[in-house]
């Protein structure tokens, strides 16, 4: 489709200043339900998003605009510097260590911000932006040739833009405004326009909150877990331990927390809760085979199921059926398309570049069952994450933006249904995947083979002195005894690292200060060696 470039309007900043920002994306969403291909109107929504402070969302309508034109016109892609020129070069700078994989994603990421600047003909800042992240990148795969190669030749391109605009400078000596927005850290999978809670609720009153308790009780009693009950509660920190879950009426939206309780005694040993995963993700290790569909480990079994075109693996004619009914048909057509996704996995072999096959296995069932992402069987359930630091929120970004086109690619979801799969829609499920997988460890080094997804196993808190573990046939069993209505808790990081580690561990996937008892208790210990020591 051609588009004159000339039509292209950025709608005035007043114009958006006079609406609610919410009413503005509702009005440009309106309007892209009615006209998907018209590339003006997602360019739009993307300046309106980016006022608003949501430069991921914006990038990606950007993304779409310049699809839908094609030729790349500087006044589309314009959404896509502010993006980059949003604290880019203090997060470069914070020299976080990277995995192998993961910086890998991250360098290819600062590439296609960088390529996004040039290309754009940006000037002053936005180059100098560009030129910087991609000496950044470079610097960080000093052996990846490939990688060397494309991003010298864009680094020369930038560099001749640079020269043009010093040049330009010298001969007008014009003043060149720099625009700078920060870039806000992640937020709860909610953007501001939706005045839900980070759960997708309003509940907000007592009455509320024993509404939430039904409906999710309502899930256990399914499940024919009646040991088990679950309580909501707004409190300003939950802290692992049963009495520490303080309620309060002074809370912000990202308060609401279920935890799970004991109704009866339970013996050390015994099973509280069984359930099937949502979704697992299986990264197809060879010495390492399991089941597609339950990951259960198969290269004991005599008799294996497999799919006959794509040869993928079921430990029992169940699991193949409920895949073929709910997502692999979808898959199997298209499985060369997501072989790439498996490399990068395998590689790295690590939680963050394992998520996006598990959103790849969600989108199958999105598609194939014909159900909203977030409505999908349990999804509604899970509350997404929110990370605690800058740094990481800057790498998980650049991994969840980074994948995106490469999953609307994959499946060929196409302008008519781009807003079904709009990028909020997919962060909040990424954040809902980051925030709830169980990850499952290879026998043979007990690095990432696999993610599980649960609902009600998702509704366990954390505690570094927990009473509950998770087994491999998907049940949380008691590991000690625990009385009625103490708060059942599992642990979300090793229990035999230090302190300071499982701090940082828990604060940085999870974005909680952990102040269990058992923290609380090696505090004080450290504090008192410490003044003894002094
Ligand atoms: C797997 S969910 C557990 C259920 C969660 N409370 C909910 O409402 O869905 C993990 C999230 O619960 C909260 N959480 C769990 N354990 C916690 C703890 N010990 N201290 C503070 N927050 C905790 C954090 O927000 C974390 O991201």
């Amino acid at each position: 489709m051609s588009t004159n470039p000339r039509k292209i309007r950025v709608p005035a900043q007043e114009d958006l200043a006079n609406l609610p920002p919410n009413q503005s994306f509702q009005h440009m969403t309106g309007l892209i339900r009615k006209h998907p291909h018209n590339p003006i109107l997602w360019h739009n929504r993307a300046y309106v998003v980016l006022q608003m402070g949501y430069p991921d969302q914006a990038i990606s309508d950007a993304k779409h605009a310049c699809d839908l034109i094609k030729s790349g016109q500087p006044q589309v892609v314009s959404a896509l510097t502010s993006y980059l020129s949003c604290n880019l070069e203090k997060n470069i700078r914070e020299n976080i260590e990277f995995e192998h994989a993961e910086r890998k994603f991250a360098c290819e990421a600062l590439y296609t911000y960088a390529r996004a600047l040039i290309v754009s003909r940006f000037q002053g800042d936005d180059l100098k932006i560009a030129l910087i992240s991609l000496k950044d990148a470079m610097s960080r795969l000093p052996h990846d040739a490939d990688f060397q190669i494309k991003a010298k030749r864009l680094e020369e391109q930038g560099k001749k833009e640079y020269h043009n605009f010093l040049e330009y400078l010298k001969s007008n000596k014009d003043h060149i405004a720099l625009r700078a927005i920060k870039r806000p850290g992640m937020r709860d999978g909610r953007y501001p326009w939706d005045t839900m809670d980070a759960r997708g609720r309003t509940a907000r009153t007592k009455e509320g909150l024993r509404e939430l308790d039904k409906e999710y009780n309502e899930v256990l009693d399914k499940l024919g877990a009646s040991k088990v009950e679950a309580r909501f509660a707004i409190c300003y920190r939950i802290t692992g331990g049963p009495n520490n879950v303080q309620e309060t009426t002074g809370f912000t939206a990202d308060d609401l927390q279920v935890g799970m309780y004991a109704k009866r005694p339970i013996r050390n040993g015994e099973s509280v809760l069984c359930e099937r995963a949502i979704a697992n993700v299986n990264l197809r290790l060879n010495n390492d085979v399991r089941c597609e569909h339950c990951n259960v480990v198969c290269d004991h079994l005599v008799r294996r199921h497999e799919c006959p075109r794509c040869q993928i693996i079921y430990c029992s004619t169940r699991c193949r059926k409920e895949a073929d009914a709910t997502y692999h048909k979808v898959l199997c057509k298209r499985h060369h398309q997501f072989e790439w996704f498996f490399e990068q996995a395998r590689k790295a072999r690590t939680t963050p570049v394992t998520f996006p096959l598990q959103v790849v296995k969600l989108f199958a069932m999105s598609l194939q069952t014909s159900t909203p992402l977030l409505e999908l069987p349990g999804i509604t359930h899970l509350r997404p994450w929110s990370p605690a630091r800058d740094g990481v929120s800057y790498l998980i970004a650049s991994t969840v933006t980074y994948y995106y086109p490469r999953i609307l690619e994959a499946f060929e979801i196409g302008p008519e249904q781009w807003l079904d799969y709009d990028y909020w829609i997919y962060e909040t499920l990424c954040r809902m995947i980051m925030g709830n997988s169980f990850r499952i460890q290879a026998r043979e080094d007990g690095k990432t083979s696999g993610l599980k997804i649960f609902e009600a196993t998702s509704w366990f808190n954390h505690s570094c002195d927990p009473n509950c573990q998770v087994s491999g046939v998907d049940q949380v069993e008691a590991i000690r005894p625990i009385s009625s209505g103490e708060e059942l808790t599992i642990t979300y990081c090793e229990s035999d690292i230090p302190r300071a580690d499982r701090q940082d561990k828990l604060e940085l996937s999870f974005g909680f200060e952990c102040t269990c008892s058992r923290c609380e208790a090696e505090d004080v210990v450290t504090v008192t060696l410490g003044s003894m020591m002094i």
